[in-house]
């Protein structure tokens, strides 16, 4: 079902349980102004919250994905504004999001676009997509997390060069170095991605937010805090009617019906 809800730079859709987020500024290679990322948070906030969703995919067009932020936004940007007003800030809020998110990448993913594929949790690439933080040419630096995610992703050498001189990386090279799941043909980049997410979407929704929430935290603390925070959720879990459902499902041979509780 496609929605009206009157958004200008991004098109929204649902499809069963998954929520289909298209960036939509064509003539600009879906560059991300400010008004594109507050639609975007917007529909993502709304799709986190409606129960009905439980995976979102959110893609570009077969040229970009995005070709990062809207430098002409940007360039009379002076610092007290940039301090002030916080630009990038407001763009967290892709990496907040407490339900799965996948970035399905085809064509140019730079910069900022780079950046708000890689707050998804995992993105499918199509074979013409291409990756890259070119801020440095522009005598700036990745802003939106690009320095840290990247080098988490890839490894420090990859990301240094990559940011040191704005190379970008196809999607073959993506792959091998760990920044996409999988690369896909073009044409079934969609396919493959409302596939991936419809699966996620048939799981246990609470069950789901609490592993995206466990494999997070990998990132953010020591080995030791992560395999205790692990434990705790892991324990937790046997207080849900879906973990009975799952396993009861296995024992009688039988699919399991979720009923995210
Ligand atoms: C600073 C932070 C926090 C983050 C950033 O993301 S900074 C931006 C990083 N991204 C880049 O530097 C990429 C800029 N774009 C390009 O280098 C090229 O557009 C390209 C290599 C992606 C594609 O080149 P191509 O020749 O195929 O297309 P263009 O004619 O260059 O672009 C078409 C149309 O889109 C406008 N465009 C492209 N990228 C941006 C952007 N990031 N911001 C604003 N506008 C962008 C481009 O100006 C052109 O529009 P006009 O025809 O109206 O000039």
């Amino acid at each position: 079902m496609t929605e009206a809800q009157g958004y200008e730079t991004i098109l929204t859709e649902t499809r069963g349980r998954v929520a289909l987020i298209t960036l939509n500024r064509p003539q600009a290679l879906n560059a991300l102004c400010a008004q594109l990322m507050t639609e975007l948070n917007d529909a993502l906030a709304r799709f986190d919250a409606d129960p009905a969703i439980g995976c979102i995919v959110l893609t570009g067009s077969e040229k970009a994905f995005a070709a990062g932020a809207d430098i002409k936004e940007l360039q009379p940007t002076t610092y007290p504004q940039s301090y002030t007003g916080d630009l990038i800030t407001p763009w967290d809020g892709v990496a907040n999001r407490r339900k799965p998110i996948i970035a399905a990448v085809a064509g140019f993913a730079l910069g900022g676009g780079c950046e708000v594929a890689m707050m998804c949790d995992f993105i499918i690439a199509a074979d013409t997509a291409k990756f890259g933080q070119p801020e440095i040419r522009l005598g700036v630096m990745p802003g939106a997390g690009g320095t840290q995610r990247l080098t988490r992703l890839v490894g420090k050498s990859k990301a240094m060069e990559m940011c040191l001189t704005g190379r970008m990386m196809d999607a073959a090279e993506a792959e091998r170095a760990g920044l996409v799941s999988r690369v896909v043909p073009a044409a079934e980049l969609i396919a493959e991605a409302m596939k991936a997410a419809e699966t996620i979407a048939s799981m246990s929704l609470p069950i789901v937010m609490m592993t995206k929430e466990s494999v997070n935290r990998s990132y953010e603390t020591t080995l030791a805090e992560g395999i205790r925070f692990e434990r705790r959720v892991f324990q937790a879990m046997f207080a849900t009617a879906d973990q009975k459902e799952g396993m009861s499902a296995f024992v009688d041979k039988r699919k399991p019906a979720f009923r995210n509780g």
